[in-house]
């Protein structure tokens, strides 16, 4: 069975005092939490601060980053890249957030690229797919989905997809407090497995796929409790140690359940 992951993606939020804080707090609150995978992903410039305070902590909580380069090393002004992630303690790194796509203009094949130079790192993607509000209401969804995962299938073959992460985060449900219905995740969820499957049965059964979008306290059970749905990339809600600690004792404890149940 796969193991539950909760990410906390902190977007451009942070100072100092608030990594300490904030991970000190994480730390306190998630020691004795067992049966899920935790990752934060604080703004590029506190990893090493946020590392350091793990380290003192003795966490078991991974560090992740939020974007990497196409490039490896050169004159690529203010870019930061694969191996000096790898090299500051990151193991999981964001690609393909909408936020990325829209803002920055990031395009499908750039999104490969990045892909691709972490994978040769031997870092950790976190691929994030998901279609637009327009798009779900004419009935695109699975097809941007795979879209978004055929730009990697046919320029890297679906065994890179092994030990990866995909992350389905509808545009409409980022950030809005508008969370898409458990059912309906479940649903894309499934479709992105399948999809998978097409390729490579034991690639698309052992593949982390998260839900990401206005995944809150109140609404991460019931997310949970859907079969193929293996954990939450969470935003506005890992900005408090209280909300992201409920959120990942959520997916523990929900994930538990399933396993106790299948056995019975
Ligand atoms: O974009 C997200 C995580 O990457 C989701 O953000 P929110 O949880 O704030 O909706």
């Amino acid at each position: 069975m796969r193991h539950p992951l909760v990410i906390g993606n902190w977007k451009l939020n942070g100072s100092t005092e608030m990594v300490k804080e904030l991970i000190v707090a994480l730390c306190n609150k998630l020691s004795n939490v067992i049966g899920c995978d935790v990752v934060i992903a604080p703004p590029v410039v506190y990893l090493d601060l946020a590392k350091h305070h793990l380290g003192i902590s003795n966490s078991n909580l991974t560090l992740g980053a939020q974007n990497v380069d196409t490039n490896i090393a050169g004159a690529f002004t203010g870019e930061v890249s694969a191996s000096m992630l790898k090299d500051i303690g990151a193991k999981y790194i964001i690609i393909g957030h909408s936020e990325r796509r829209t803002y920055h203009k990031e395009s499908d094949d750039n999104i490969v690229k990045k892909f691709t130079v972490l994978k040769l790192t031997g870092l950790i993607p976190i691929l994030c797919i998901g279609e637009s509000e327009a798009e779900n209401q004419d009935g695109k969804t699975e097809s941007v989905c795979a879209r978004q995962l055929d730009a990697v299938i046919n320029h890297l073959g679906v065994q890179a997809l092994e030990n990866c992460v995909i992350a389905y985060e509808p545009i409409w449900a980022i950030g809005t407090g508008k969370s898409a219905k458990p059912t309906q995740v479940q649903a894309v969820h499934k479709f992105i497995r399948g999809y998978i499957a097409k390729h490579n049965v034991e690639i698309a059964e052992n593949i982390i796929i998260l839900y990401g979008g206005s995944v809150n306290p109140s609404n991460a059970t019931e997310l949970f409790t859907q079969l193929d749905i293996d954990g939450a990339l969470v935003g506005g809600a890992s900005l408090m140690a209280d909300t992201f600690v409920l959120i990942v004792k959520a997916a523990a404890q929900a994930k538990q359940n399933l396993r106790s149940a299948a056995l019975t």
